[in-house]
């Protein structure tokens, strides 16, 4: 059964998607973009901010499923320019700092909103939440 992962402690989608779906072993989550909960973009900050940003944002996603870092199986970081790659790379170490997931990270033509970076996430969940 599919269930709908929703929260205000992360920014509302920006289109025709959920923040998060489960089906109650594994998380999906919805590409994460430096937007605050309150709809503030972040889009002229740092590569380093927007990265907290939008990993700030996958936690309170996370944790409304009863998840958390942890927890996370694969990410995937898209980069609006590959040049970005190291400050990207600084900020989000700094949230996988032991046992990180496995990671792609690509450029793509453009994102959401002009922003410089989005991240999405599998995460392992567990049965019972
Ligand atoms: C920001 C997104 N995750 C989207 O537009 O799909």
């Amino acid at each position: 059964m599919k269930r709908i992962i929703e929260t205000d402690d992360a920014p509302a989608a920006v289109g025709a998607y959920s923040q998060a779906t489960s089906n109650g072993s594994l998380l999906f989550t919805a590409g994460q973009i430096p937007m605050t909960a309150n709809g503030d973009l972040l889009d002229d900050e740092s590569i380093e901010n927007q990265t907290d940003q939008a990993l700030y944002n996958l936690d309170a996603v996370l944790d409304e499923a009863g998840a958390s870092a942890e927890d996370i199986l694969k990410v995937t970081v898209f980069l609006e320019d590959i040049d970005d790659f190291e400050a990207m790379n600084e900020a989000y170490a700094d949230y996988f700092d032991d046992e990180p997931p496995a990671r792609s990270a690509v450029e793509v033509a453009a994102l959401p909103k002009g922003v410089g970076v989005e991240i999405e996430a599998v995460a392992s969940v567990d049965q019972t939440e």
